[in-house]
């Protein structure tokens, strides 16, 4: 199971994220209380070792800002959330991209369809914690390499991932004390029990 711990600000968010064993470590450029500035962010994301993704993590900006931030930063991946339309994907393609959308009866879930390596489904509300109706892919689920997100926390990552199958779940407010602010235990926790489902598929 692929696991992506979002939203870190500090060395020892990334300390912990890293440590716990997670796959991907998110960093956000949109207005979030989890924002991160670039200074900030190009000092940790230099530090991440070379086997865990770095994502940028951007909602609706124009696509010049998120290469420029994108530049200045180093960041590994661009997590485009707000339904870019395909011209920004083209636009962006220098870099690896992952498109991230909540599910309406419009929405393409074929992983790639927009130019993208990575498709990550989340509720509505990004980065809100809040859970959504996983029934309509418990069903019809998209093929390859997509995330699962939205309210997921170490209480109920496992009951999603058996409901769905995702390729990899992503979490941010259900490892958090409080807004914007990590427990690093959470982390832990969070990246055991996603870990543990593997393991236990496996064997
Ligand atoms: O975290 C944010 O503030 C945020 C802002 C803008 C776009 C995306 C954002 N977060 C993404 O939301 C999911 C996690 O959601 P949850 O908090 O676990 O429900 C994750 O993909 C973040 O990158």
């Amino acid at each position: 199971m692929y696991v992506k711990v979002c939203g870190l600000r500090t060395e020892g968010d990334v300390a912990a994220a890293v440590g716990a064993g997670a796959d991907a470590v998110g960093f956000v450029f949109a207005a979030s209380p989890r924002k991160i500035d670039i200074p900030t962010a190009r000092k940790l994301i230099a530090d991440v070792p070379p086997n865990v993704l770095t994502v940028g993590v951007f909602l609706k900006q124009p696509a010049e800002e998120v290469r420029e931030i994108a530049l200045a930063t180093g960041v590994g991946i661009l997590q485009l959330h707000g339904d870019y339309p395909h011209e920004t994907f083209a636009e962006l393609a220098e870099f690896r991209l992952m498109r991230a959308t909540s599910l309406t009866p419009e929405t393409d879930i074929t992983v790639g369809a927009f130019g993208e390596e990575l498709l990550l489904l989340d509720s509505p509300q990004a980065g809100s914690g809040e859970r959504w109706d996983l029934t309509p892919i418990a069903s019809s689920r998209p093929e390859g390499q997509w995330l699962l997100a939205g309210g997921l926390n170490p209480g109920n990552v496992r009951a999603a991932i058996d409901a769905v199958r995702p390729w990899g779940v992503d979490v941010s407010s259900g490892v958090e004390s409080s807004r914007g602010v990590k427990d690093h235990d959470l982390i832990r926790a969070f990246v055991a029990e996603a870990k543990r489902i593997t393991a236990d598929k496996s064997s």
